[in-house]
């Protein structure tokens, strides 16, 4: 528990797990969304939570930093109690990395710029060193001949990377992605998905909601299911994704490979 006013709860723990989850609720009114969430990501682990439409996967992730308050239940990252009223969370979340689906990048900067700015004033940065830090990122996501370009000037696979690149330059220990290729065409997907397998393989520590099942059974050391705000099951992608033990999950992973039988009817279970 932290200390109130002191923000020593957000010093990091070097040997607590990068995230855990315990009995996490949260409603939105009448609507229970998470009805008792439990679960840890061990530091450089990659873990996928798949599952469908509204059940509760990007809100988990979203009191993962505390963009969602949760109603009751404790989140840790890295020994940082987030759910606690007094955590320095700006500093918390300093270390968590977040992507969107959506990219949220500044259209009126270049990309340099976009992530020369968050970092000269969140962790002030003189030009210099932030400059030097963007250059190394978009290097490392395949956009050096791109920092010049305004978002606008990109394509959506670009930008997507762009934002990747912002949230790498600010040094996370951490980086949650919320369905970061669902906004993109089809044959702009590969570029990311390569990124982040390649983020994968330096060891950062990745919780991707995705509906990606080829970068889920590839990539993750662990995959959770959830549905009705739950996690129905979860263990390797060889277990979760090529031999579910659970029915709901065998109806999702179905009806996602063949999503006619989706628009046909109930899944029967
Ligand atoms: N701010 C909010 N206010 C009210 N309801 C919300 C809010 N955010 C999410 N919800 C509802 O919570 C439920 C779960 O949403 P959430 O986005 O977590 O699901 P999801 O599993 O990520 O779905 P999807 O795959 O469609 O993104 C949905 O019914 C959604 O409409």
């Amino acid at each position: 528990m932290a200390k109130p006013g002191t923000g020593a709860a957000a010093e990091p723990d070097a040997g607590a797990p990068a995230i855990e989850v315990r009995d996490l609720h949260k409603s939105f009114g009448t609507l229970e969304v998470l009805a008792g969430v439990d679960f840890t990501v061990a530091r450089g682990e990659v873990v996928c939570v798949i599952g469908p439409s509204g059940s509760g996967k990007s809100t988990l992730l979203r009191c993962v930093n505390r963009l969602e308050e949760p109603t009751s239940g404790t989140v840790l990252v890295a020994g940082a109690e987030v759910t606690d009223p007094d955590v320095d969370i700006d500093k918390v979340r300093r270390g968590i990395g977040m992507v969107f689906q959506s990219f949220n990048l500044f259209p009126h900067l270049t990309a340099l710029q976009n992530l020369t700015l968050p970092q000269r004033r969140v962790l002030g940065r003189d030009k210099a060193e932030a400059t030097r830090v963007a250059r190394e990122r978009l290097a490392r996501v395949g956009l050096t001949d791109k920092e010049s370009s305004y978002p606008a000037q990109l394509s959506g696979g670009q930008q997507q990377r762009v934002a990747i690149a912002r949230a790498l330059a600010m040094d996370p220990q951490l980086m949650l992605f919320d369905e970061p290729t669902s906004a993109l065409d089809p044959e702009l997907v590969g570029d990311v998905l390569a990124v982040m397998r390649s983020l994968a393989d330096e060891g950062m520590t990745m919780l991707v909601v995705t509906h990606e099942m080829s970068f889920a059974k590839e990539v993750a050391d662990r995959v959770v299911f959830m549905d009705g705000g739950v996690i129905v099951e979860e263990g390797s992608p060889a277990h979760v994704i090529g031999a579910p033990s659970h029915a709901r999950t065998r109806s999702f992973l179905s009806r996602l490979l063949d999503p006619a039988a989706a628009r046909i009817g109930p899944s029967g279970d």
